[in-house]
């Protein structure tokens, strides 16, 4: 009997349960999924993903992560449901399965393990990571903002106190750099979509500026296709359109770093709601919410595949 099938995926979990679950579920789908240690966090909890791959040594892949923000547990619990969702409709979905046939699939869960463990321990608003240095007496850095393009622009903060504290210098934080150095250790990741809460918008670089980038139709075309997709399965509306300009000005962020390393297709998502229950969204919402998060994501991985 599969111990996944006992874990709730209407649920929010520890650290200590996604990580027992992230290592049934590599057991269960050891043909398809395998457990990657990236690095550690600044607490020495280790950093892992995910990979989903039917073979071949270096397929073009994708990246998502959730968790990035600690306080934003719809995001742990969609990345949950959607690697569920994958190994469930491989050989079924036929988008899906031609996705996978050509290319890999990587999805970090816990992106901030430490300040995902503090919001369970002490503060469920959390939202940096838990890094201290000498002479610094406020605790953590604003992992999207710790990204060396753009690093220290507007829309980050140089007060330590501060949420958007962008840390001492690019990549400071170990959480930024396991990623920064697989990504390119890789070197081929052709899409990376980096999943937050809350606002209901799917977003493209960049953040730091409001200069459009060069591929700005086509990734408008495709947010729009994305959001439509996503509304057909319960009716829910997203905004959509760069950060800068959907949003505000932030810098040295995820998806403006991958975009200029050369990762094309480059997506921010704030999943539900829109403020009612904000970083609180009901647990009863986090299957309808994965869901139809999975259809823009299928969207963005199938445009991804195609071009
Ligand atoms: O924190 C959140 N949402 O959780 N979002 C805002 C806006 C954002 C989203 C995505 C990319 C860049 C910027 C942030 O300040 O980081
Ligand atoms: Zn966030």
């Amino acid at each position: 009997e599969r111990s996944t099938s006992s874990f709730s995926y209407s649920s929010y979990h520890t650290l200590e349960e996604i990580y027992s679950w992230i290592d049934n579920f590599v057991t269960e789908h050891s043909d398809i999924v395998s457990k990657i240690q990236i690095g550690n966090s600044f607490e020495n909890r280790s950093i892992l993903v995910l990979k989903f791959s039917t073979g071949g040594s270096r397929h073009p892949a994708i990246w998502i992560d959730t968790g990035i923000h600690s306080r934003e547990w719809i995001t742990h619990a969609t990345g949950i449901w959607t690697a569920n969702k994958i190994v469930s409709d491989y050989g079924k979905d036929r988008v899906l399965t031609d996705i996978l046939k050509a290319m890999d699939i990587f999805i970090e869960l816990v992106t901030n393990p430490d300040g995902f463990a503090f919001t369970h321990s002490m503060n469920r608003l959390w939202r940096k990571n838990k890094s201290i240095r000498p002479g610094i007496f406020c605790i953590g850095v604003d992992l999207n903002r710790n990204w060396k393009s753009g690093f220290g622009g507007n829309g980050s903060n140089s007060n330590p106190c501060s949420e958007t504290y962008h840390g001492p210098s690019p990549q400071s934080e170990p959480e930024v750099a396991a990623i920064v150095n697989f990504i390119t250790a890789h070197g081929n990741f052709k899409a990376l979509i980096s999943i937050h809460s809350y606002s209901q918008m799917l977003m493209y670089p960049y953040g730091r500026s409001l200069e459009p980038v060069s591929n700005q139709r086509e990734l408008y075309d495709l947010a729009k296709d994305a959001v439509e997709a996503l509304y057909k399965v319960h009716g829910i509306e997203y905004f959509f359109g760069s950060i800068s300009t959907t949003l505000y000005v932030a810098s040295g962020i995820t998806v403006d770093w991958a975009y200029d390393s050369g990762i094309k297709y480059a997506f921010s998502f704030e999943l539900r709601d829109t403020g009612r229950y904000g970083f609180l969204l009901p647990a009863t919402q986090i299957i309808p919410t994965a869901q139809e998060t999975w259809m823009a994501l299928r969207t963005i991985m199938e445009h991804t595949l195609n071009h």
